[in-house]
């Protein structure tokens, strides 16, 4: 679907409120708190912010937000698991405001980053916005995948393959798949290839203005397969590397795109303690 030019505002402000919510609640990730007791302070700040949550009732899901602690890569369940000292953790939250959807995940830490682990979340970040930047009119959804797994093999980490982004607006998913890697490679003169190198046409859509999405890249330190644990939702790593991840729900402009879940506080620390 291609929205209007005053959609956009409806979408700046569902995507504000759900920004706010992932910088209300960086204080209360540290050692010894529960997954839980941080849903539970974003489902009331939902409520307090005259928004409803689009994942509790979605395909069964009963919970505000997704919180994924280090080798898990998403949608993991909020519980009474307790944070250690040391631990990344993924929140993605998703509100409904006046019909707008707002979708975006940021990274925090409980206590100490370990290097490794800063490296991985400064590398998925930047990843997220190298595909932000691919976006305009003309540009297709392979140069934002091509965009971020160059950066991100660049330092030897991998894309999770089994996940995407996806349109929103009025609807929580929609078409396309937006993929965090290209169906072919780019070579040095920026020319898209095929694995052997030939030079390869472009099968994904095309970038119009007016376009709603997310981009929401899963970058691992190890190898990108996943697998679905026993409770099936969560996604974890199958060598049980350390996975991080960044959302952003994005407008498409006449001459680049709009960010919609920037935080309003202009924070972006992955080191909250
Ligand atoms: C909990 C929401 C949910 C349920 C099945 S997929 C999913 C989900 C979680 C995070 C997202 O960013 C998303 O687009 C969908
Ligand atoms: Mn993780
Ligand atoms: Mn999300
Ligand atoms: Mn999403």
């Amino acid at each position: 679907r291609i929205y209007d030019p005053e959609d956009f505002a409806g979408m700046h402000a569902a995507g504000r409120v759900a920004a706010e919510i992932l910088d209300e609640i960086a204080p209360l990730v540290f050692p010894g708190q529960t997954t839980a007791e941080i849903d539970r302070v974003i489902t009331d700040l939902v409520e307090a912010k005259g928004a409803v949550s689009a994942t509790i009732g979605y395909k069964g899901y009963k919970h505000a937000s997704c919180i994924s602690v280090n080798h898990v890569v998403c949608h993991g369940i909020p519980g009474p698991k307790v944070l250690k000292d040391g631990d990344i953790l993924n929140v993605d939250v998703t509100v409904i405001v006046d019909g707008w959807y707002g979708d975006t995940s940021r990274m925090y830490v409980a206590g100490k980053l370990s290097r490794k682990a800063e490296r991985l979340i400064q590398v998925t970040h930047d990843s997220l916005f190298k595909g932000i930047e691919a976006v305009r009119p003309g540009n297709t959804f392979g140069d934002i995948g091509a965009a971020i797994q160059t950066y991100v093999e660049s330092h030897r980490m991998s894309v999770v393959r089994d996940f995407c982004g996806h349109g929103l607006g009025r609807v929580f998913h929609a078409p396309p798949n937006v993929l965090h890697y290209a169906p072919f490679r780019l070579n040095e003169d920026g020319q898209k290839v095929t694995i052997s190198g030939t030079p390869t046409r472009d099968p994904t859509p095309v970038l119009e203005e007016g376009m709603f999405f997310t981009i929401e890249p899963m970058v691992n330190l190890g190898r990108p397969e996943t697998k679905i644990l026993a409770d099936d939702w969560t996604a974890v790593t199958r060598d049980k590397s350390l996975s991080a991840q960044f959302e952003h729900s994005i407008g498409v402009t006449a001459d680049g795109c709009e960010i919609f879940t920037l935080s309003p506080g202009g924070l972006f620390h992955p080191t909250y303690s």
